[in-house]
């Protein structure tokens, strides 16, 4: 007589399920027949055996079942076959694990960690935990039990029967001798096919991992991964060669067995903002640590700096062959006085943007000096850096310098016609020095310029596209040539969007032993050889020419000493500070003199600070208040004699006396 069993399910779609199962493993032994609580049940189901899909659809449907048959409530199991469609989650994704009662989601998700699907953070459906930014949801089959809210479903299909029923099924029958070994191995094919899916998945994996594998061994720093147990993941090449340890020796092992320096394992075990230096075996190497939220890995990177500067170098070199170079660091800068270390502080951090600067300062104290240092220091450094003096040339040729022409536009235009200087310094820094010299026409082309970020050239019909930083320097006060009318005040907020003062030499004597010393050094005697009185008197000096005269008279008494030692017998007279490049009256006004000025700029700067009009008219009254009562024709030569030292500014017209910020400065002192 032949074996026959029913089994009963909840669903329709699990009855067809868990009979397809049992007819594929069990059919050819035993006849079986299925029921669906929701379907259908006739009365009084009388069969060999009973097996009810759980523990729910038994007490459901066990009224319907003739009491004196043998049943089995089964063990359920995830379905093997539509697993891997959870490995296509990524790694880490909370997903909503989904049942039709808690205990039912419980089971699931304990079966689905047991089975090893790790990978993902399972939360119950059931389960008061906030799950508003749960987007995917994970089911056996019960897909109508899925929130709204979830956009993506993964379906792992109905839930089979565990091969432990399945051996009740066969120990009621007396089947397990003859059959135990065809049915376990028929359930297992199904996994198989389950692993042979994962180590295909994993086979892509390993070749992923070697791709990964090549081009981190391919880059040229060191890099090293460990893992939340501190144990090396990764070790490439180059961590070989600065460490002198095989990555076979280092792969499995912890910091501390591999790095023996305390400050670099110290850097090594902690969160790090910033690189470090670190000498490893004659190596010098500026070390990294990364490490990224949700990852498991630290990263280590470890780059050679001396290869680095070696690039740089080359880098340099390409620039040197064009000429287009910065020559000037902020170490070039000389000089300890506080003025200049805050002057150079602030030109620090305008060298992080890339915004345009406007440099002002007195002739000859350094502005591209600053200008070149800046670039320098920019993340520019790289790029070209061109200086043109917008006060040497006449205008028609500097804008043909500046902007560059066609062939044809003008008679003598070069055959092919040429690169303007905004094009040749393309992603590098432009510095106009003497901005304050320019024609009103090349301001508005300028401003353009600047405006737009692209050029046009002189004969040209189409804009060429430019990304340049302008660094603009004048030793004029601009808001007096805009007051004038010489100077636009548009193109003054262009250039001064950043802004650095360079301060006089007057303002900083405390530099000038050390200049002194440099300028020796550069002129070739390594020495101490200025004697103190000579020091002494260009201490008093008050440098109208700045540094760059400072710089000239070095020069000239270098030439002219007689003996060993350079004394004040060596300076020139007077008349060789009068010749220098300054536009001031270099000659340190006589004592009377300053008493005078300082009489006549304090008048001054009171009557421009209550913006009264400072006619000569105006001083005279005042000045009779004074130890100093000047006529209005004394005022008149005193004024003559402050503007030609640059104190002042005598404005045209009605317009009164202005004191100027080199006055200001004249009467600090
Ligand atoms: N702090 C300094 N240390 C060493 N040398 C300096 C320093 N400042 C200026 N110099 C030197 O002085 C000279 C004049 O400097 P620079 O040409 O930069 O001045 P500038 O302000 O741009 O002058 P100008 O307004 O006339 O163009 C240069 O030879 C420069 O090398």
């Amino acid at each position: 007589m032949h074996n026959s069993l029913t089994l009963i399910a909840g669903t329709l779609e699990t009855k067809h399920t868990l009979h397809q199962q049992l007819e594929e493993i069990l059919g050819e032994f035993i006849d079986i027949e299925s029921f669906a609580v929701d379907e259908f049940l006739p009365n009084n189901i009388h069969n060999d055996l009973i097996i009810y899909s759980s523990k729910l659809v038994e007490e459901e449907a066990g009224e319907a079942v003739d009491a004196k048959c043998p049943t089995i409530t089964a063990q359920r199991t995830v379905n093997y076959q539509h697993i891997d469609r959870l490995f296509e989650l990524p790694y880490r994704t909370t997903v909503l694990c989904v049942n039709d009662t808690p205990e039912m989601t419980k089971e699931t998700i304990h079966t689905l960690e047991k089975i090893g699907m790790n990978h993902l953070r399972y939360v119950s459906s059931q389960s008061s935990e906030n799950r508003k930014n749960i987007r995917t949801a994970v089911t056996p089959g019960e897909v109508s039990f899925i929130p709204r809210n979830i956009e993506k479903v993964v379906d792992i299909g109905v839930r089979l029967i565990d091969i432990t029923t399945l051996f009740e099924v066969l120990d009621h029958f007396k089947l397990q001798k003859r059959l135990g070994s065809i049915i376990s191995s028929r359930y297992t094919s199904k996994i198989i096919e389950l692993s042979k899916k994962i180590s295909e998945m994993h086979q892509k994996t390993q070749t992923l991992n070697e791709h990964l594998k090549q081009v981190v061994d391919g880059v040229n720093d060191g890099i090293m991964a460990v893992d939340l147990g501190g144990k090396v993941t990764v070790f490439n090449p180059f961590m070989e060669e600065y460490t002198g340890i095989s990555s076979s020796q280092a792969l499995g092992k912890t910091l501390p067995q591999l790095f023996k320096q305390p400050d670099l394992l110290q850097f090594l075990s902690q969160p790090q903002k910033e690189g470090r230096y670190f000498t490893m075996n004659t190596y010098n190497v500026m070390v990294y640590r990364f490490q990224w939220e949700d990852s498991d890995s630290v990263i280590m990177i470890f780059k050679n700096t001396d290869e680095t500067i070696t690039m740089e170098r080359a880098a340099r070199q390409q620039l040197t062959k064009t000429g287009y170079i910065a020559k000037y660091h902020f170490q070039d800068i000389i000089g300890e006085s506080m003025q200049l270390k805050e002057t150079k502080r602030i030109a620090k951090k305008l060298a992080a943007s890339e915004l345009p600067v406007l440099i002002q300062g007195e002739s000859g104290t350094g502005k591209e000096l600053f200008a070149s240092a800046i670039h320098n220091h920019s993340s520019l450094k790289l790029e070209p850096f061109l200086a043109v003096n917008c006060s040497a040339l006449p205008e028609d040729l500097l804008e043909s310098e500046l902007f560059g022409y066609e062939e044809g536009a003008f008679t003598g235009a070069k055959r092919g016609g040429k690169k303007g200087l905004f094009e040749q310094a393309n992603g590098g820094t432009i510095f106009l020095d003497e901005i304050g010299d320019i024609s009103l026409k090349l301001q508005a082309r300028l401003l353009r310029v600047i405006q737009e970020m692209e050029i046009r050239k002189i004969g040209g019909n189409k804009n060429i596209p430019i990304d340049v930083r302008v660094i603009a320097a004048t030793n004029k006060d601009l808001l007096h040539l805009i007051e004038e009318g010489k100077f636009r005040e548009d193109l003054y907020h262009r250039l001064k969007v950043l802004f650095l003062h360079v301060p006089s030499l007057r303002k900083r004597k405390e530099d000038i032993p050390t200049l002194v010393h440099q300028f020796l050094i550069e002129n070739g005697e390594r020495q101490q050889v200025v004697n103190l009185r000579l020091m002494k008197v260009l201490k008093d000096y008050q440098w109208p020419g700045n540094i760059r005269e400072l710089k000239n008279t070095i020069a000239y008494l270098m030439t002219v000493r007689e003996g060993r030692e350079i004394t004040e017998a060596d300076l020139p007279s007077q008349t060789f500070f009068q010749t220098t490049d300054s536009q001031f009256q270099p000659s340190q006004p006589s004592v009377l003199d300053q008493r005078k000025f300082t009489s006549v700029l304090t008048i001054l700067l009171k009557l421009n600070e209550g913006y009264e009009s400072a006619s000569r008219q105006k001083i005279s009254e005042y000045s009779r208040a004074t130890d100093y009562p000047l006529s209005v024709q004394q005022v008149r030569k005193v004024l003559k004699e402050l503007e030609s030292h640059g104190y002042v500014h005598v404005k045209r017209g009605r317009g009164g006396t202005e004191i100027t910020e080199s006055g200001k400065e004249f009467l600090q002192q």
